[in-house]
């Protein structure tokens, strides 16, 4: 899909130019007023002002002659509050919001409810649901449209972290069972590290960077931080579980990562997140209790945070880490670009 906007609003200046992908979820990541929301109203038709192009499943809903109304827009738009009507149903407010909708069907609603999970809370009154439960509805709203692109604006932002925790892993089935694209607005580090495939940091109204997350945390000479660390996130298939040491072990370019189980089961496709200061280099493997000890090759060496650090790049296969060590660490092991080294990776380190 292809997005590229200009808008004026009093100071602030939106100007992006981005080719995104046409499926998978597509994080708009920034601090506050930096424009995010305003790109996800260009993209849903809702800023008159804006000008310039905006292509989508190879439709064209914007350009120097066309600028289709909001109505016309596939779109299913997810935002901080679900604001859903308090004296009707789940299930009423369900398929008020699929009336007025061109491509919404009864079997795409039977769909987003099963996707969301929310079967049991058709019956129920808005205010019988908790804040996660009443997103899920809000999401299973957007979905049931059957557009052709989802906006989410913040979705977990007003949910206490308990209550994040129990929708991630229904955005990650969306993303898994739908070949649409999604448009994510957060500025919150785990939603980037779990959900995003690719990253677009915004400054100013610009886009400072645009890129697969695993590259842009990965960049060598200006690493995406979330909450300011640097980190690697891997992707693997569960292939072995340590029933007896509630451990799950992940399949890593051939090499075994072990982390802590949380309801793993065999074949799970999971998502880990490392930071880099949870990482150790050696030359051999010594007697020590990590339990994850991979066989990498260094790719490069760059200055850390502080004078007495360095951020090494190593890769394990296809699969590339990023790890923060004191230089004086690095001279003794003897360690250059291009060396064999062993990275030792804690297993309760892992955030999965
Ligand atoms: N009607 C308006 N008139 C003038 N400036 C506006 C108007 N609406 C928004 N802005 C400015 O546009 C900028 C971008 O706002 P936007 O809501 O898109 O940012 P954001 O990155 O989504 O921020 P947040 O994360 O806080 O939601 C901000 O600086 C905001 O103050």
């Amino acid at each position: 899909m292809k997005l590229a906007y200009r808008l004026s609003k009093g100071r602030f200046n939106l100007n992006v130019d981005l080719k995104l992908p046409d499926t998978g979820i597509s994080v708009l990541y920034g601090h506050s007023g930096c424009g995010k929301t305003t790109l996800l109203r260009c993209v849903a038709g809702l800023e008159n002002e804006a000008t310039g192009h905006c292509s989508i499943a190879n439709e064209v809903w914007e350009s120097k002659s066309i600028k289709l109304k909001p109505h016309k827009r596939d779109v299913g738009y997810v935002f901080q509050e679900p604001s859903l009507f308090s004296h009707l149903s789940v299930k009423d407010n369900l398929d008020y919001g699929i009336k007025r909708a061109i491509e919404a069907s009864k079997k795409n609603l039977d769909e987003a409810i099963a996707v969301l999970g929310i079967e049991h809370l058709l019956e129920q009154k808005p205010a019988a649901l908790s804040g996660g439960e009443a997103q899920r509805v809000g999401i299973a709203r957007a979905l049931a449209l059957n557009p052709k692109i989802l906006l989410f604006d913040e979705p977990l932002a007003s949910l206490d972290d308990d209550r994040k925790r129990e929708i991630l892993p229904y955005l990650k089935r969306i993303k898994r069972q739908l070949s649409i694209p999604m448009l994510y607005v957060t500025h919150a580090a785990p939603e980037v590290a779990m959900l995003a495939d690719h990253v677009v940091v915004m400054h100013e109204g610009r886009v400072v960077s645009s890129d697969s997350l695993s590259a842009s945390l990965t960049n060598e000479k200006l690493p995406l931080r979330l909450n300011g660390e640097i980190s690697s996130v891997l992707t693997g298939k569960i292939i072995e579980i340590d029933k007896r040491w509630h451990l799950a072990c992940l399949s890593i370019s051939d090499q075994k990562l072990w982390l802590p189980n949380t309801k793993m089961s065999i074949g799970d496709e999971v998502r880990v997140q490392i930071l880099s200061k949870d990482i150790a280099l050696a030359n051999s493997a010594g007697d020590a209790s990590f339990q994850n000890v991979f066989k990498a090759k260094i790719v490069a060496i760059n200055e850390g945070d502080h004078p007495s650090q360095a951020i090494v790049k190593a890769n394990v296969g296809e699969h590339e880490f990023m790890v923060a060590v004191t230089k004086r660490g690095l001279a003794n092991l003897g360690l250059r670009v291009g060396n064999q080294v062993l990275l030792q990776v804690k297993s309760v380190a892992i955030h999965s």
